[in-house]
């Protein structure tokens, strides 16, 4: 069996929504696949309508498959702050021509603003490692984790686009979605995300720089954020780049088209033209455009979000596959 289906990103290529089918009958939501989380879960009826701005809720009163897990509750905190929390049910989800009859469905009950002002947005489906699931007493599986055993291959493969709809791939590497070869690179799930290291990055046409940059492919989150050495050397070949601290990060002006960035993945060469490190307008004033490319401070590690994976990936397309990193020039 494979499965594939549409993303679409919202403005700015904030995120990429993709829609899913729950219950039975099916209600369809829109969600966030994020391979840097481990948990799906959706807005639901058990939530306070406060805490709701035209978001879909599922109702698992009205699935004649749902089964509430007793006892269980999950609750999650993300990186940037956001957080949401609730109970669990069992329900069938398909996405595409795919379905899983069990699925761990993690209905809210309560999210943070974040989640309430993103009114496009109906919740997260985790395609990171189980091991991070949040709900207890017993973690519950990913959607991908469910699947797999039923996938002509245990692969999925991501294909995110500037600007454009894109797609999630299960179960197979569409031939006609990239040019050249795939490079492969170990990963590294001990975290419970799809970790690798880079081996080193280029500004430009500049010569490639060896450095060893640690991070995760993750669907999640919008920016690609680096070490502070390597961001500070890319903004300072930008003429009027600096660091904002009010807007909290690197603004530059505009026009001219910055240069590329280059990162490596193991033997292969990744490229975010330079027309796309321009993340969104800062000011309209002096016409300044915030970076896409920022620094990782206090994180821990690198985060390759999906400036790093839509310009890559609408280039040569790429995938992430267990025990691989697979990316193509
Ligand atoms: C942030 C997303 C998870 C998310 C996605 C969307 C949203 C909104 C819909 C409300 C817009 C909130 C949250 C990311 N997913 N793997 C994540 N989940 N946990 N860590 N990360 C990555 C990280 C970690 C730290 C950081 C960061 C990023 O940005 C700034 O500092």
């Amino acid at each position: 069996t494979t499965g594939a289906i549409a993303t679409d990103p919202e403005k700015h290529d904030v995120e990429y929504l993709t829609p899913i089918s729950v219950g039975t009958p099916s209600q369809d939501l829109i969600v966030d696949f994020d391979t840097g989380s481990s948990d799906l879960w959706v807005f639901s009826t058990e939530m306070s309508t406060s805490d709701i701005k035209g978001q879909t809720m599922y109702d698992p009163n009205n699935s004649s498959t749902s089964e509430k897990v007793q006892g269980s509750t999950w609750k999650i905190t993300y990186g940037d702050g956001s957080s949401s929390s609730g109970d669990v049910y069992l329900d069938t989800v398909t996405i595409g021509n795919l379905t899983v009859p069990n699925q761990a469905v993690e209905a809210a009950k309560k999210v943070s603003a974040e989640f309430t002002d993103d009114s496009h947005n109906d919740g997260l489906l985790g395609l990171g490692f189980s091991a991070i699931n949040t709900v207890q007493p017993t973690p519950q599986n990913t959607f991908f984790d469910n699947i797999k055993g039923i996938l002509d291959a245990p692969l999925f493969t991501v294909d995110l686009k500037h600007g454009a709809p894109g797609s999630f791939n299960f179960g197979y590497i569409d031939p006609a979605a990239y040019i050249g070869n795939i490079s492969w690179t170990p990963v590294d799930s001990s975290q419970g995300f799809w970790g690798f290291t880079s081996p080193g990055y280029a500004v430009g046409t500049g010569a490639f720089r060896n450095h060893s940059m640690s991070g995760i492919a993750d669907t999640g989150t919008t920016l690609l954020l680096l070490p502070k050495s390597v961001v500070s050397a890319y903004y300072k070949e930008i003429q009027g780049a600096q660091y904002d601290s009010d807007q909290g990060g690197y603004i530059f002006p505009c026009s001219p088209t910055p240069p590329d960035f280059v990162f490596g993945v193991n033997n292969g060469i990744v490229t975010v033209p330079g027309d796309m490190v321009s993340y969104a307008p800062a000011d309209s004033a002096n016409q300044n455009c915030f970076g896409g490319i920022q620094k990782d401070t206090g994180i821990g590690f690198s985060i390759f979000g999906d400036v790093a994976l839509k310009t890559s990936f609408v280039r040569s397309h790429g995938s992430i596959v267990p025990g691989h990193y697979a990316d193509c020039d």
